[in-house]
C-alpha cells in the first residue's frame, strides 16, 4: 500500500462512509452539510494501516522531531498504535479521567519529562482536543510542538494551535477532499460548494475556539494603525499599514497593462483609492526608466506604494542582479517586491543585499490563487518559517488566507473579483468580505475586475468601500 495516493485515501474514506453528505443536526444544534465519522474505520483493517502510514509520513515530510507519539482518545488511539508498532516507537496513552485507585495518573506508558511527544488526531475542528490531550502531557513535563492530523476541517484549528505553540499538520484539508470527490464524480458542483460555506461561515476564532456553542468568523482583531506602532513591525509594513488606515483602503490594484501610458493614467486615477499599486512592469511593451521615474511621483502624490510582482525565484547571486541591474532597475522604483521560496532562503539573503539599505520590502509567497498551485500546506508553513527567520527584509504574504498570527506580517491576497468566479486559465477568485472577513487577510489585490470596468474609478471605489467595511467588520466582530 505504501504508494497509494491521497485520491484512493479520500475515495476510500467516502466508501466506507467515514464521510457523508446530506442535513445532519450537530450538537451544538447547527445543521452541516457534511459529517465525519471517522470512528467507522477501526473496521476497516487496510484503511487503517493507509492512514497511518499517511499520517507517519505527513511528520516525516514536516521534518518533526519527536521522541513518543500519543493518540487524542478514542478515535486515534489505533492510529497512534499502528503508527508506534510499525514504525518502533515509544507509544504513550492519554486517560480521558485519572484512576481513582493506584497512582491516579493520567498518562500511561513510560514519561520522560523533557522529551517531546508527537500528538495524532482524527479531525481537528477546533483545535480543542489536541489541546486538552497536549496540556495533560505538558503537565507530566513533556514538549508538544506539532500534532498531525488525518482530516482538517479549516475551522479556525490549525490557527488556534499555532497560537499555543503547536503546529498542526494535516494528511487532507477539507478543500481537498472536496476537490477529490467532485472530480471522481462522488458529489456535484452544489453539494461542494453548500460545504465549502458552511466550513467558512462557522469558522472559529482562536478566542472562541474554547467554548462550544462558538461558531464566529476567524478575523484579526488588532487595527492596522496598532499593529503598525508595535516595536517589530518592519518599517516597510508600519508605512503600509498607517497608510491604510490613513485612506481607509485596503485595496492593491494590480496595474496588468501593457502600455505606458496606460499605467500612468491608473496610478493617476485610481491612486487616491489605492494603498498599492501592483505592477508587472515586463509587460509593458514601451518600458523606460522615465516611466517608473514618473510613477513614483505619482505615488507619491496620492501617497501609496509600488510593488513589482516579479516573483523572485532564483539563487541569491542571480536574484541580487535581477532586482538591483538590468533594464528594469526594481529596486530604485518598487517599494515592494515579492519572491518564491523555493530555493531556499538565498533568494530572500541575495534581495535583501539590495533591498535593505533602501529601506524596500518583500513579500513572500505562500500560496498562489491559481487551480493546482503547489504552494500549500507543508509548503505554506515552510514559508512562514523562512518570513519568520528573515524579518529583517520581510514584512509578509502572497497568501489566500491569514497563514501566520503574528500581527506584524501582513497579508496580501489576489484573485479577488466581485463578478467572475475565475478565467480560463486557472485563475480563481472569491469576493472582498471573504478574503478579509472570513479569511483574515489583510490587502485584496485585484486586477480585470477594476481593469476591465467599464468605469475603472468607480469600480475601484466599490472594491475600496467592500474590502474596507469587511475590515471594519471584522474589528467589531473580535472586539
Ligand atoms: O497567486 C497569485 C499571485 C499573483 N497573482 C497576480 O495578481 C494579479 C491578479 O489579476 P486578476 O486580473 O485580478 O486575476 C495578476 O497580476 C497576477 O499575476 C495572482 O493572480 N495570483
Amino acid at each position: 500500500m505504501g504508494g497509494r495516493s491521497l485520491e484512493h485515501l479520500v475515495l476510500k474514506l467516502h466508501e466506507v462512509r467515514a464521510v457523508k453528505f446530506g442535513t445532519f443536526k450537530l450538537k451544538s444544534g447547527i445543521t452541516s452539510p457534511v459529517y465525519f465519522d471517522l470512528r467507522v474505520i477501526v473496521s476497516y483493517p487496510s484503511l487503517m494501516n493507509e492512514v497511518s502510514a499517511f499520517l507517519f509520513r505527513r511528520a516525516r515530510e514536516a521534518g518533526v522531531t519527536y521522541q513518543s507519539v500519543c493518540g487524542v482518545p478514542y478515535t486515534a488511539l489505533p492510529l497512534a498504535t499502528i503508527i508506534c508498532s510499525q514504525n518502533n516507537l515509544p507509544m504513550l496513552i492519554r486517560r480521558k479521567e485519572a484512576k481513582d485507585y493506584g497512582t491516579g495518573q493520567m498518562i500511561e506508558g513510560a514519561v520522560h519529562p523533557g522529551e517531546t511527544c508527537l500528538i495524532v488526531e482524527d479531525v481537528v475542528t477546533s483545535g480543542s482536543s489536541v489541546l486538552e490531550t497536549a496540556r495533560v502531557l505538558q503537565k507530566e513535563g513533556l514538549k508538544v510542538t506539532d500534532a498531525i492530523v488525518l482530516l482538517d476541517r479549516e475551522q479556525g484549528g490549525r490557527a488556534k494551535l499555532a497560537k499555543e505553540g503547536i503546529m498542526l499538520h494535516p494528511v487532507i484539508t477539507i478543500s481537498q477532499l472536496l476537490d477529490v470527490l467532485l472530480k471522481a464524480g462522488r458529489i456535484d458542483a452544489e453539494v461542494a460548494q453548500s460545504v465549502d460555506r458552511f466550513i467558512q461561515e462557522n469558522t472559529f476564532t482562536s478566542s472562541e475556539a474554547n467554548s462550544s456553542h462558538a461558531v464566529k468568523k476567524s478575523c484579526g482583531s488588532l487595527s492596522y494603525e496598532a499593529r503598525a506602532e508595535l516595536p517589530d513591525t518592519h518599517p516597510m509594513a508600519a508605512e503600509l499599514l498607517k497608510l491604510m488606515e490613513a485612506k481607509k483602503s485596503n485595496l492593491c490594484v494590480s496595474a496588468d497593462v501593457t502600455d505606458a501610458k496606460e499605467l500612468l493614467d491608473v496610478a493617476e486615477s485610481l491612486g487616491p483609492l489605492i494603498c498599492v499599486l501592483k505592477t508587472h512592469v515586463d509587460i509593458l511593451q514601451d518600458f523606460s526608466l522615465e516611466v517608473t521615474g514618473r510613477l513614483s511621483k505619482l505615488a507619491e502624490k496620492h501617497r501609496f506604494l509600488i510593488f513589482e510582482d516579479r516573483k523572485f525565484a532564483d539563487i541569491g547571486n542571480t536574484v541580487k542582479h535581477q532586482y538591483e541591474g538590468g533594464l528594469y532597475q526594481i529596486s530604485s522604483w518598487s517599494h515592494i517586491t515579492n519572491a518564491h521560496a523555493v530555493p531556499g532562503s538565498g533568494v530572500v539573503k541575495g534581495l535583501g543585499a539590495v533591498g535593505r539599505p533602501l529601506g524596500r520590502g518583500c513579500l513572500l509567497i505562500a500560496e498562489m490563487s491559481s487551480r493546482g498551485s503547489l504552494a500549500k500546506e507543508g509548503y505554506t508553513q515552510a514559508v512562514v518559517k523562512m518570513a519568520e527567520e528573515n524579518c529583517d527584509f520581510v514584512f509578509g504574504f502572497i497568501c489566500g488566507s491569514k497563514i501566520s498570527n503574528k500581527p506584524e506580517f501582513v497579508h496580501m491576497t489576489p484573485g479577488v473579483s466581485m463578478q467572475s468566479e475565475g478565467d480560463s486559465l486557472g485563475q480563481q477568485y472569491t469576493n472582498p468580505h471573504d478574503v478579509i472577513c472570513t479569511r483574515g487577510s489583510d490587502v485584496i489585490i485585484v486586477g480585470r475586475g477594476i481593469l476591465a470596468a467599464a468605469d475603472r474609478v468607480q469600480a475601484a471605489e466599490t472594491y475600496r468601500k467592500a474590502a474596507w467595511d469587511a475590515y471594519t467588520k471584522r474589528l467589531s466582530d473580535t472586539k
